[in-house]
């Protein structure tokens, strides 16, 4: 693959941008925008000690509480307050994501696209002791790495991790509503078989069940895996059954998630130090993983998917926030399009705050895109719906 002239990229990305509409310039500003970190609740009076390590000065960004911006060079992943979990490194638009879901004390929140986590410890560290959020991800090798992040930063106690597909994903949160419901049906000799304490040791039985499930489909998953939970997740002390049982659509809209993020897998054009990797990987890859035209087509029809399932799942009067790090009109405002006509009781709403961030109106109202000439940070867009009641 040829490079432009006097670009660092080469001519089929740059094509790949054109053909999008995308400006190439946004690729050449990587230096001049800064690194973001987000601070655990509750080490505000660490910041001098964390600046002394890092050698720089943490700026507040003033839109976004908790997060700081830093130069682009300082590395943090061999810093102590990184290590000792009292930092994330998390790009300032990846935040305004979840602060658009407004989420309050008490929510359960979906996570539908989870690993590798940023977003959902994020949603834990605001969830504090109420509520519960629920991370799913196909991937299990990257689930396995959200659980790591998790338990690093302490964030496990009302959380629960599930390998599953996200466009079939069907499993309601675990209201104590929902779970007198479920437990009237459950007999006495079915309870004896319950969850107990996690344990990263998974009992015999367990690891039988997964591994014919595996034998059964390798390549496919038949059964949302639970592969994390913590104490007050709602799964301690119910049964299989009970944790596997499923609502119809219309029981959805008194029983689902208060709370969804549909932070869809993308071609991540618009991450631009993601894009810059592949300069290490090779241009030839990033062909095959980004521009290939067959692979984005599925593409735009998982997003669709992701996030028809996504709204499926929210109750009446919920929030959904989906989100990709493409820049590109097809795997956003297109994706929403199509969704909203297939869905009357989806309403796209007005994030609130919006006006008070760095970043542009998509080409559909209502919608949000950061990128790093205007945002000063990694590209996103951002859309938020609601599900009106029946
Ligand atoms: C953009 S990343 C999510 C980043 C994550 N929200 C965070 O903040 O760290 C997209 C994720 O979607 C997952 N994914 C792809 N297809 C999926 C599917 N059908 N169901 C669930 N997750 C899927 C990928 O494995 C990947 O981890």
């Amino acid at each position: 693959m040829n490079t432009a002239p006097n670009s660092p990229l080469p001519d089929a990305f740059i094509k790949f941008l054109n053909d999008n509409g995308l400006d190439p310039s946004i690729y050449t500003s990587t230096d001049s925008f800064p690194r973001y970190i987000r601070l655990k609740p509750g080490h505000e009076a660490k910041i001098g000690e964390i600046e002394a390590e890092l050698q720089c000065k943490l700026n507040v960004v003033g839109w976004l509480p908790s997060f700081y911006s830093l130069p682009p060079d300082v590395q943090i992943a061999n810093s102590k307050a990184y290590q000792e979990g009292k930092v994330y490194g998390i790009d300032a638009a990846s935040g305004a994501a979840v602060q658009a879901l407004n989420i309050a004390p008490g929510d359960h929140v979906l996570d539908l696209c989870a690993a590798p986590g940023a977003k959902l410890c994020m949603i834990l560290d605001i969830l504090g002791d109420s509520g519960s959020a629920t991370g799913v991800d196909v991937a299990r090798h990257r689930l396995a790495a959200c659980r790591t992040m998790v338990q690093k930063y302490a964030l496990g106690d009302r959380c629960r991790l599930l390998v599953a597909d996200g466009t079939s994903f069907s499993l309601i949160p675990f209201r104590d509503s929902a779970a007198s419901k479920l437990s009237n049906g459950s007999t006495l000799e079915k309870k004896i078989d319950v969850f107990k304490e996690w344990t990263s040791k998974r009992p015999w039985k367990e690891r039988k069940r997964a591994a014919k499930a595996r034998e059964v489909s390798p390549l496919q998953i038949l059964e949302p895996e639970l592969i994390f939970y913590g104490k007050h997740s709602g799964v301690i002390g119910c049964t299989r059954d009970e944790l596997y049982q499923t609502v119809n659509d219309e029981e959805l809209y008194a029983c689902g998630y208060d709370k969804v993020l549909v932070d869809a897998e993308c071609t991540h054009d618009g991450s631009i130090r993601h894009v810059q990797k592949f300069e290490n990987w090779g241009w030839q890859t990033l062909q095959r993983r980004v521009l290939d035209a067959e692979r984005t087509d599925d593409l735009t029809n998982l997003q669709f998917r992701l996030l028809s399932n996504g709204f499926r799942l929210l109750k009446a009067g919920g929030s959904l926030i989906y989100s990709t790090c493409s820049l590109t009109v097809a795997q956003n405002e297109e994706v929403i399009e199509r969704f909203l006509l297939d869905n009357s009781s989806a309403e796209l709403q007005e994030i609130v705050d919006f006006n008070t961030w760095p970043c542009k109106i998509g080409r559909i109202p209502k919608t949000l895109r950061f990128d790093p000439v205007t945002s000063q940070t990694s590209g996103l867009f951002v859309a938020k719906f609601t599900k009106l009641p029946l």
